[in-house]
């Protein structure tokens, strides 16, 4: 697609073949002798690019760096002066070319950066329009189940009540948790995150509610709790299903009376939190099977929002995708990337059991082993197009399995019997080892499990 493009040089030879080079590309061109004539080009209309000579009467080719618009600037530069052309990038050039220039290299130096240019515009666009239509930062959805997500968000927020937030891994429960407190009057107070899943059953009550050990050997140690910590502010307790029976009646007496008590202390201190809880466990089941508490049950879902999985939200897909994408560049400093169209086919018809973790886990490798700025659907690596689950079960293993295939063998065959410590032990590792590694290898829990 041809481009406008500004030449400013003074020598009438190389403008002119300047042009014809570029019209010969297709691209429209207007000529400039300086900048005061190329300032008043721009200001009758905008150009794509603007390739401008360094060295021209008067003042310098780089003075017109910010009087053309959002055009990049390209310099041209003797092969005398590289230091000029440093001090030119420093001012806001794109690049530079040496003069005199190879008609190749102008030529693809020219396409590059109006390619990037593109990209560029386009991501800014994208990224306005995203903050205009998201309520919650960072958060992108717009198919019907989301939007009542940020609608629930929006009434909620402001209020002291506790909400239970739903949904398989990686669907950004984290992320709503965030958003509830960011939009309280809490926002300036701390918000405490505690992933119950990664604490240890015997620890997890000390970590939450603090201790004071010794009071009778004379050697006190006192420590605060998490809840403490998160005093006037918000407390976020991730995974609430796996929190053991007893740390669950003290979870109780904080909501009913806004109190708890350390460990091996008497008195009851006074604490002021608002509570949210999150779950990918179908805590009804959990209740009838003995394993939480039914009145705690009822306390907590006094609010729920509900995350829809990944594979249910239809064009959010790619929205989130291109939003991922996005934000994957920016944050390893590479050039604005692009799916084909065979990667998104590929990511519409995956099931994403790890839904936008695993998304984002997939796009982040991808930008990490792309050679240019296509990302394909072998560098996504997404395996089985599975829209059938079932297609995640175990199979016989294979001869040659790398320790990740290991794991990921081992889990999916013994997860429906074993519990997730008995999981931890037989594989040398910790609870929170293992729940980490499935976070990462997006091997999300079963929702429904047998009995402990
Ligand atoms: N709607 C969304 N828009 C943009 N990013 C999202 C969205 N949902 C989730 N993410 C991103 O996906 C990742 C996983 O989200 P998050 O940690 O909130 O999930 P989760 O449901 O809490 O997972 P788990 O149950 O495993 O703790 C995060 O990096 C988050 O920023």
């Amino acid at each position: 697609m041809g481009a406008r493009i500004l030449i400013l040089e003074d020598e009438p030879v190389i403008r002119r073949a300047l042009r014809r080079l570029l019209e010969r590309h297709g691209h429209t061109v207007e000529e400039a002798a300086t900048v005061a004539e190329a300032e008043a080009a721009c200001a009758r209309c905008g150009f794509d690019l603007v390739i401008a000579d360094l060295r021209l009467p008067g003042a310098p080719g780089t003075d017109i760096i910010g009087r053309c618009g959002d055009a990049p600037v390209l310099v041209m530069t003797s092969y005398a002066s590289i230091r000029s052309a440093v001090e030119s990038m420093k001012k806001g050039a794109v690049d530079y070319i040496a003069k005199p220039f190879d008609h190749d290299e102008m030529v693809l130096t020219v396409e590059r950066i109006l390619r990037q240019h593109r990209l560029e515009r386009e991501n800014r666009a994208l990224r306005s329009e995203l903050a205009r239509s998201y309520p919650v930062h960072g958060m992108v959805g717009e198919c019907p189940a989301m939007q009542e997500v940020f609608r629930r968000i929006r009434k909620v927020a402001a209020t002291d009540t506790t909400v239970l937030i739903l949904g398989e891994s990686g669907t950004g429960k984290e992320l709503v948790a965030r958003a509830l407190h960011e939009q309280s009057p809490r926002a300036d107070r701390p918000l405490i995150t505690v992933n119950c899943a990664a604490i240890p059953e015997t620890l997890i009550e000390s970590e939450l509610f603090g201790h004071e050990r010794g009071a009778f050997t004379g050697a006190v140690e006192r420590r605060q709790g998490l809840v403490e910590a998160a005093d006037g502010g918000t407390l976020f307790l991730d995974e609430v299903g796996e929190l053991p029976l007893t740390a669950q009646s003290r979870l109780l007496r904080l909501l009913q009376e806004g109190t708890i008590r350390r460990l091996g202390e008497a008195r009851e201190r006074q604490v002021d939190v608002r509570l949210v809880a999150a779950t990918h466990r179908d805590l009804q089941r959990l209740v009838a099977e003995g394993a939480f508490r039914e009145d705690l049950y009822f306390r907590l879902r006094v609010m729920e929002i509900w995350l829809p999985p990944l594979r249910e939200r239809g064009d959010d897909i790619e929205r989130l995708a291109a939003f991922l994408l996005e934000k994957v560049t920016r944050r390893l400093n590479r050039p604005p990337m692009h799916f084909t169209e065979e990667a998104l086919a590929a990511m519409r018809a995956y099931h994403w059991p790890g839904n936008v973790r695993e998304l984002e886990n997939a796009i982040e490798r991808a930008v990490i082993l792309a050679e240019d700025e296509r990302i394909t659907p072998a560098l996504l690596a997404l395996g089985t197009p599975a829209s059938d689950p079932a297609s995640t079960a175990p199979q016989a293993p294979p001869a040659d399995l790398s320790l990740e295939a290991y794991f990921r063998h081992f889990v999916l065959t013994h997860q429906e019997h074993m519990t997730e410590t008995e999981l931890a032990r037989r594989l040398g590792i910790s609870r929170k080892a293992l729940w980490e590694r499935r976070q990462r290898l997006g091997i999300p829990r079963p929702r429904r499990r047998q009995a402990r």
